[in-house]
């Protein structure tokens, strides 16, 4: 299959972004690119030692950069973006213009138990910390969101079926043209 338009993952950390693009990728035959791994590749740093260098302040611009030009590639590409990614007003307009948003929606709660190694992300650090910052971060995962997917109780594999029909009926999934 292919994509007529760029499909972005956004949602809280442990929202399942990296594993149902994955998923995706795997099942329709088409491209997925994650943001956290791409920024790592490129950088040849670890997300944690662009935070430890830069501060977050370092690791946004990067991460502003890397959205611009996946979100540009003349193949479309599923792309699992760094759950900080709408705190960056300037990557509400890349959304907008480039692409759709399929949010994945997860609590902090649920997705602490999901990640089994939170020294990986620098802003996963205490679970009321996660909470409130879930919170403030939910108007803008709404606001950029082209549709929201809940993932409570739910597999990957089944998450990545919910959003194959709905990019399907969008027209964003389509059988190969050539
Ligand atoms: N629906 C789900 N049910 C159970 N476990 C899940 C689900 N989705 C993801 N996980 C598990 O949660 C962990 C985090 O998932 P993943 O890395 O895909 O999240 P993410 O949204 O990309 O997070 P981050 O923003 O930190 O990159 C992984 O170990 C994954 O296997
Ligand atoms: O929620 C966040 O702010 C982050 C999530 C991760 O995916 C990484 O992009 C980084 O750890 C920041
Ligand atoms: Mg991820």
């Amino acid at each position: 299959m292919e994509l007529t338009r760029p499909v972005f993952f956004v949602g809280f950390m442990g929202a399942g972004k990296t594993s149902v693009a994955r998923r995706l990728a795997r099942t329709c035959g088409v491209a997925s690119v994650d943001m956290d791994t791409y920024i790592e590749r490129r950088e040849g740093k670890k997300v944690k030692e662009i935070f430890a260098e830069g501060g977050e302040e370092g690791f946004r611009a990067i991460e502003t950069d890397v959205l611009r030009e996946l979100g540009a590639k003349p193949d479309p590409l599923l792309i699992s973006c760094g759950g900080g990614v709408v705190v960056t007003p300037a990557n509400h307009d890349v959304f907008r213009e480039a692409g759709f948003v399929v949010y994945l929606e997860v609590t902090a709660d649920e997705a602490a138990s999901r990640i089994s190694d939170t020294s990986t992300r620098p802003l996963f650090q205490n679970l009321e910390a996660a909470r409130a910052r879930c919170e403030e971060r939910l108007p803008l995962y709404e606001a950029v969101a082209n549709v929201r997917v809940s993932t409570a109780g739910k597999s990957v594999p089944a998450i990545a079926r919910e959003v194959q029909r709905i990019l399907e009926k969008e027209g964003i999934l389509c059988p190969q043209q050539r």
